[in-house]
């Protein structure tokens, strides 16, 4: 069974499609790309995929089922959506501890997420005190919390040092190794290109080219389609 299977998946706002005939498929042990400029429908989809937006059409499930019926979502799949809902007066580790309370699972899992993401020396100062990623590696953090098998990131490099970056691509990698899928995405070829093992490309909420990246890579069309995608405004809309 797939981890993450997207099928003719549509979402309208008021007649506005945001997303249009999406599929998309990211079995255990891949770490699938969901590229695209602003405005494609990345986001949208992420949503719709964690159960925070209702399909208009299609589906989308996770180890087979939609997020909203599965038994334990929190062991299932972990999420970054966005950095900027953390409360500024709470320390890192109290947000991981109210997060891990909330969900029921183990005290002893916020020092574990806290030292694979590298913020233990920091995880006592006060979230106002962080950087940009700094932010982004407590989302990664708490994305772990529950040690699922299924990792949904939107921009999880946004802010991330070059540094972080590499560290992000070698936990992602060893992540997937271990038999995780990761569904990633991102308005950044560079970043895509060199953590993702497939590649669903979004332009204007329809999918525009899907593929394993050395296929995409090795004729070159995923640079051409990506840039003709970037270079009008076509992605905004
Ligand atoms: N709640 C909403 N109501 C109305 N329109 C929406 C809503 N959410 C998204 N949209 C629209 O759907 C389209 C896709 O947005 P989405 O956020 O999914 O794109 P994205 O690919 O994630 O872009 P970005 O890279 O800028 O985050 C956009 O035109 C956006 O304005």
């Amino acid at each position: 069974m797939p981890a993450i299977q997207i099928t003719g998946l549509r979402k309208s706002y008021g007649g506005f499609d945001a997303v249009r005939d999406v599929d998309l498929t990211v079995e255990p042990g891949r770490v699938v790309g969901l590229l695209g400029p602003n405005g494609a429908g990345k986001t949208t989809t992420l949503h719709v995929l964690l159960g925070l937006a209702a399909p208009t059409a299609g589906q989308a499930l996770v180890q087979g089922r939609r997020h909203g019926d599965l038994d334990d979502p929190a062991r299932t799949v972990g999420a970054l959506l966005d950095a900027g809902g953390l409360h500024p007066g709470r320390t890192g580790r109290d947000h991981l501890r109210i997060l891990t309370l909330a969900a029921g699972l183990p005290a002893g899992r916020v020092d574990d997420v806290l030292e694979i993401v590298g913020m233990t020396p920091a995880a006592d100062r006060r979230v106002r005190t962080y950087s940009l990623g700094m932010r982004q590696r407590l989302g990664l953090a708490a994305a772990l919390l529950g040690d699922p098998g299924v990792l949904v990131l939107d921009e999880p490099a946004n802010g991330l040092d070059p540094a972080g970056m590499r560290w992000l691509r070698e936990m992602l990698r060893s992540f997937a190794d271990g038999g995780g899928a990761v569904l990633l995405a991102s308005h950044v070829l560079a970043e895509v290109t060199q953590v993702a093992d497939d590649v669903v490309v979004l332009g204007q909420g329809r999918v525009i080219t899907a593929g394993p990246l050395d296929e995409l890579v090795r004729d070159a069309s995923l640079e051409d389609v990506y840039l003709d995608l970037t270079a009008t405004t076509a992605g905004v809309r």
